[in-house]
């Protein structure tokens, strides 16, 4: 599709490790996944632990391992991606918003991670500026990152990624273990991306959160996509879902249970 920012076909990831002495055995935790993610629209990934969702960011981000092998073709703005083209757009117009913070470098003060790729004349301001925007005073950028708490941690790493020429943002798991207000801080910070007319790739366990913010849930499980549905789909019994599995998965949430309980009184 022509205005897909982000389209994956049939993308494939294994590893090869070695078993007993020598013997390799090769497996495949992600199998023939497809997902498109067009201008303004924002896609949640959500399936259980071990599903494939962070393989699937690195792949598109070029950072698997060594010892992994991928097929399947990456598009963005509908041209192939090749490991030289992704190290190109990385950081300039696609971002990365890591599962661990571990990402940031713990013996560097943040206001200087964050000015890294930034415009050198104006680096400073720039930096404050974002640093004002995600809500952290001036003060906090001569903190290294273990003094931070997580949930401004994350901040810091929306400030350091998502800059003026993006154009595609890849959250991996931006909200676990914040408070509600930091999380809803995220969640409206990922909307209004989208709303400037970034695609972004909202990967979660949460999907009750996810749904307050995006246009599309694809499921994974084991490595597979079993459904993507528009999140309007994800009301009352589910029935306007296609799978058995998305069906049950909806109608497990503890707010579900909660809501039928009310039915029946
Ligand atoms: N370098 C690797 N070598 C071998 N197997 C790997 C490697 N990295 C990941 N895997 C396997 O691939 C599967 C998917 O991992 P992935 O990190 O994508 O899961 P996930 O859906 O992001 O899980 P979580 O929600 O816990 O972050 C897991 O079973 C994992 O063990
Ligand atoms: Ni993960």
């Amino acid at each position: 599709m022509k205005n897909n920012i982000l389209e994956v076909n049939n993308l494939s990831i294994s590893f090869t490790q070695y078993s007993r002495g020598l013997d390799t055995i090769r497996i495949t935790p992600v199998k023939s996944l497809n997902i498109s993610i067009k201008k303004g629209e924002i896609l949640a990934i959500v399936g259980a632990s071990g599903s494939g969702k962070s393989l699937l960011a690195h792949a598109v981000m070029g950072i698997l391992p060594i010892n992994a092998s991928i097929e399947g073709e990456m598009y963005y703005n509908g041209v192939l991606m090749d490991q030289k083209r992704i190290e190109k757009l990385r950081g300039k117009e696609i971002a990365f918003i890591p599962q661990s913070v571990n990402y940031l470098d713990p013996l560097m003060k943040v206001k200087d991670q964050v000015q890294i790729g930034l415009p050198k004349d104006r680096a400073k301001a720039v930096q404050e500026q974002l640093f004002g925007k995600y809500g952290l005073k001036k003060s906090d950028g001569d903190l290294y990152p273990f003094q931070l708490s997580g949930g401004m941690l994350r901040r810091v790493l929306f400030a350091t990624s998502v800059k003026d020429d993006i154009k595609l943002v890849i959250a991996d798991e931006p909200t676990p273990g914040i408070h509600p207000e930091a999380l809803n801080a995220i969640l409206t910070q990922l909307r209004s991306f989208a709303d400037r007319g970034m695609a972004v790739m909202l990967i979660t366990h949460d999907i009750v959160s996810a749904l307050k913010i995006c246009d599309y849930v694809t499921i994974f499980k084991d490595g597979e996509n079993i459904e993507t549905a528009p999140a309007r789909a994800f009301k009352g019994n589910g029935s306007e879902l296609k799978t058995d599995y998305a069906k049950n998965l909806w109608n497990s949430l503890p707010q579900n249970e909660f809501i039928d309980m009310e039915v029946f009184k």
